[in-house]
Formats: structure tokens, sequence, C-alpha cells
């Protein structure tokens, strides 16, 4: 290996390392990359700093964020079990997702890191797992007694009234099954303001260490190969530049679940039979390249409330609910968000009207069967991909039937006091849907998405041929390459994914600073 500490600055696009997206795991990675002063590391960020703005980084603030400048807004394609109406949301700012999410904070369950371990990623497992959640430098605290609101405080005792289930208080204090209680967020209650991956990680280090230079609205479209060896990757600037950065020793490709993979097809490496089908030159063949798109979908019950809803709040949707309704299964597979506002976005849509004040549940699938898959439609890097997540198209219907369970256990919820007090009357599907096929029917027509895109670079064994990186998240059949966000889940976890992404991001700096 030459001795690259006296030529930093010899060529102004060459670096030690460079990552690719700014984002959740991103982030973190280069500022752990960094801490070693003789280490530099480029951050190509397509998107402008969240440095000093409030829209930004005030948490409660994440709605108005969706669909705007500061969101990729990613179509699906035609769901014919489904909603093809559902716009996929990812930040292009600083921090990614953790900039406009709503930093629900769940360390995955034990069981989702030992089927990630039995899916074929080595050294995955939960025991080995646990260190980096310990490492992780986000403000991770249960809602604040000021931001709970007192209609999702008696949302908590229904559910516990109605279910049995057990309240929780610090989801992530010990492995569960069931329970209902107030989230964890990555906050700060004294101001509402997001703990994400660029405020823990990066704000603190970004303008003081010499060897990190992030480059902010800048977007990677190729990678630079020689043979097999990733060498850098092709950018363009805000201004328009083309510039090449070049890697000497890795490329990180940490971009996200829709744009690793995109890029990736775009520097022809993929499935073949695609790729010539776009005339993109074959690098290599690599056929998991964007399949195994995996989701959380949820559907929606709405209810009109007898009056206006309190107003605190950490982010509208603070508290929630699991159940396991197969106790066969090592985790829970329902799951339901608890929602101070009356969401009715998507049943608007089949003649629904929005109540003047309201609340609502929306129950999601933690472990979904039906598999997804991202592929182009065109060379041009500027065309979005299509994201097909074929919602609903599991063969023994598991998906759907579980949203349909988790319609009639929200109304047995809200048929319970002390929420019941609060309702006026169900909006939507309305008391009258009681039926199996018209709740199914329901659900899926104004299905959502928990905003949960990951797998499609999954991780696995070297047996696996659909596997896109190994357990060291190298890419398989090339060097100088790794890839590093919720693109290598090789499952989805039952709880919502930061957290997890988190973790991969500090494993990734483990696994890259242990091999340097
Ligand atoms: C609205 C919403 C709410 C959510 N709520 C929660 C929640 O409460 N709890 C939870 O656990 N999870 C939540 N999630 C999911 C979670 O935020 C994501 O799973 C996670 O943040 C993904 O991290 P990532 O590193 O894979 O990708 P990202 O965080 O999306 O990072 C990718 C980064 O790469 C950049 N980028 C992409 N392509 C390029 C390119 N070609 N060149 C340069 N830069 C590029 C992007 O701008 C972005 O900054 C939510 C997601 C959304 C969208």
């Amino acid at each position: 290996m030459p001795d690259h500490t006296h030529d930093h600055h010899d060529s102004p696009h060459e670096y030690d390392y460079v990552v690719i997206g700014g984002g959740t795991a991103g982030s973190v990675i280069a500022s752990r990359l960094t801490e070693n002063p003789d280490v530099t590391v480029a951050l190509v960020e397509g998107g402008p700093s969240d440095v000093g703005r409030d829209d930004v980084l005030t948490l409660r603030r994440w709605m108005g964020l969706l669909g705007g400048e500061l969101d990729y807004d990613y179509p699906t394609t035609e769901q014919p079990r489904g909603n093809s109406h559902i716009r996929h949301s990812r930040a292009r700012v600083l921090g990614g997702c953790s900039s406009h999410n709503t930093l629900i904070a769940f360390k995955p369950l034990p069981s989702d890191f030992d089927e990630w371990e039995a899916a074929g990623a080595k050294g995955w497992g939960a025991v080995p797992m646990e260190a980096y959640f310990a490492r992780l430098k986000n403000n991770i605290v249960p809602v604040d007694e000021r931001d709970r609101n007192a209609i999702a405080r008696d949302f908590v005792d229904s559910a516990q009234a109605a279910l049995g289930v057990p309240r929780i208080e610090g989801f992530n204090r010990e492995p569960f099954t069931e329970g209902t209680g107030f989230f964890d967020l990555a906050y700060h209650p004294e101001d509402n303001k997001r703990s994400s991956a660029s405020v823990a990680y990066l704000h603190p280090v970004m303008d003081e260490r010499a060897n990190l230079t992030v480059l902010l609205e800048t977007w990677a479209y190729r990678l630079e190969l020689a043979g097999i060896r990733a060498e850098g990757v092709h950018v363009r600037t805000k201004d328009g530049e083309e510039l090449l950065l070049r890697a000497r020793r890795e490329v990180v490709l940490c971009a996200g679940a829709v744009d690793s993979p995109r890029l990736l097809l775009h520097s022809g490496i993929g499935p073949r039979e695609d790729l010539e089908g776009l005339g993109i030159p074959v690098v290599h063949d690599l056929p998991g390249v964007g399949e195994n798109l995996l989701d959380h979908p949820e559907s929606v019950i709405v209810w009109e409330t007898n009056g206006p809803v309190p107003e605190n709040s950490a982010m509208d949707s603070d508290a929630g609910l699991f159940v396991r309704r197969d106790p066969g299964r090592p985790g829970p597979d329902l799951m339901f968000h608890f929602y101070q506002i009356p969401f009715t976005d998507n049943p608007e849509r089949l003649g629904y009207e929005r109540p003047p004040h309201g609340v609502s549940m929306t129950p999601n699938i933690p472990k979904p069967r039906s598999r997804g898959r991202l592929y182009l439609t065109s060379a041009d890097p500027s065309v979005k991909p299509a994201l097909d997540f074929r919602y609903f198209t599991d063969e023994d219907d598991y998906d759907a039937r579980t949203l349909v369970d988790g319609i009639r256990i929200a109304r047995e919820i809200a048929r319970t006091e002390p929420l019941a007090g609060w309702l006026k009357r169900e909006v939507c599907p309305g008391p009258d849907v009681t039926g199996d096929e018209e709740l199914s029917e329901y659900a899926r027509k104004v299905a959502h998405t928990v905003y949960h895109p990951a797998g499609t670079c999954r991780m696995g064994s070297p047996d696996d041929q659909l596997a896109v990186v190994d357990p060291e998240l190298r890419i398989r059949g090339l060097e100088g390459v790794r890839v590093a966000d919720a693109s290598v889940f090789p499952t989805m976890t039952a709880v919502n994914p930061m957290i997890g992404v988190l973790m991969v991001g500090e494993k990734a700096a483990d696994l890259i600073g242990g091999e340097a």
C-alpha cells in the first residue's frame, strides 16, 4: 500500500475515500472515517446543506417537506392490487431521509438481525450488532412529557385495555413482541430539533476537519471503473461542471435504496439482459441489482373527533402499537402508528371527505411477503427509475389479510374507553364496510407507504445468486467499492428501519477502517 499521507493536496479531486450520498448512512461513514486526520474523504451529496434551515431541522415540520424542492419524489409503477398513486418521498438534502422523516427510533429487534444472519449476512446477528447501537451519536429519547398529547395517551390506554398488550415505556430498553406506548425519537425535545444523521454526525465536525470535503448539490451519475476496480465517480456539480472524483482506496455508495441500485445500473453493473436492452454497456453482470425491493405498506382508518384535538405533539404520530397475531413468530406481525390528524390524502381519491378534526390509525405489515423490483427505463441517468413494489401480490394474500386484521383491531381500540369518548364517527372506511373482501379492497386502494424502501442491493452469502454485496458490504465481483445504506438489508426489519440504517453506517465504517 503506497504512503498517501503526503499527497493529500496534490490532486484537487483525489481522496482516500469517496462517499456517495450524504444521507443517513453516508453521514455516519464520512464522519467516522475522518476521525483519523490522515484519511481524506469526499462526501458527495445531491442536495443542499441543512445547516440553519428551520424548515428542515424542526421535526414537526416534516410533512411540509414532502413533495417539495427537497424531495426526489419517486412515482411507483401501476399497482394492480394496490394504490398506483403512491409517491415515494426521498430527501434531497444533507442527512438524507433522516432530515425529513419522523425520526421514530427503533433498534431492530434481535429476530430481525438474526434473520439477516440466517439469510447469509454472516456477522450481522443480534449479538454482534448490539455494539453499533451503543455507538450511535443521535439523541434517542422517548417522546417528551410535554409532547404527549391527551388523545395519544388515551389511544395507548385503550389499546392496552382492548388487546391486553403490555404498555411499553422505552421501546429500545428490551426486545418486545407486542406492546403499546409512546415511541423513542431521535430529537431534542427542548426545541423540537432533529437529531438526524447530519445533525449528530456532520454538523459538529464539518467545518473543522480539513480532511473532509463535502460537495453539496453535486450529483453522482456513473462509477469510474478500470476493469473490475472502482477508481472513482463521475459527478455533475451545481454549476453544471463535470468532474471525476478519484478514490485511492474505496468508493462507498450510500445513495439509498432507490439511488444506489440506480447508480450501479447506469454504471453497467446489474442484470445483463436489462442493461443490454437499454444499450448500457455491461461492465459486470450482477442479476440482483434492483431486485428484492421491500417496503412497509400501510392502510388507514380515520375518525372524526367530537372537537379539536389538543395541539401539543412532537411530530403528530408519537405513539403506536405492535401486535403479534401469530405466537409462532419471533416478533410482531402487525404495527400501528396513531396520528393525531385525519390522514385522508389517499381516501379522498375514493371520494371520502376530510373531517374538520380527527385522528387516524395506520396499520402496517412489519414482515411483508410481497417483493418488488426497481429497474431503469432509459439509459439517460436523469430519468427516474421504475419502482414496482408489487404490493399485495404475495401468493397466500398474507399482506392484504394483515391490513384487514389491522382495521378490525383498530375498530376494537376505537370502541374502548378512554379513546371512544373522543370519537364522533368513523369517516373511512366507514362502519358499513365490514366484510373481508370489502375491507381488503378498501385497505389496498387507500394503501400508503411507511416510506421504508430497502433491500435492492441485498447482502448475502456467496451462493446467493441475487446477493449484490457480501457481508463486508463489498460489491460481489468488483474491487474498491461497497454499498452501505438501506439497500443492503437482506430482509425488512419488523420495526421502522432508520436506526438499522445508522447501524449499517457504523458497521461499514468499522469494516472499511479495519481493512485500511
Ligand atoms: C417521510 C419519511 C418518513 C420516515 N420516517 C421514519 C421514521 O420515523 N423512522 C424510521 O426508522 N424510518 C423512517 N423513514 C425511513 C428512513 O428515513 C430511511 O429508511 C433511511 O433514512 C434511509 O437511509 P439511507 O442512508 O439508505 O438513504 P438516505 O437517507 O435517503 O440517503 C441517501 C442520500 O444520498 C443522496 N443521493 C442519492 N443519490 C445521489 C447521487 N446520485 N449523487 C449524490 N447524492 C445522492 C440523497 O440526496 C440523500 O441525501 C422515513 C422515510 C421517509 C421518506
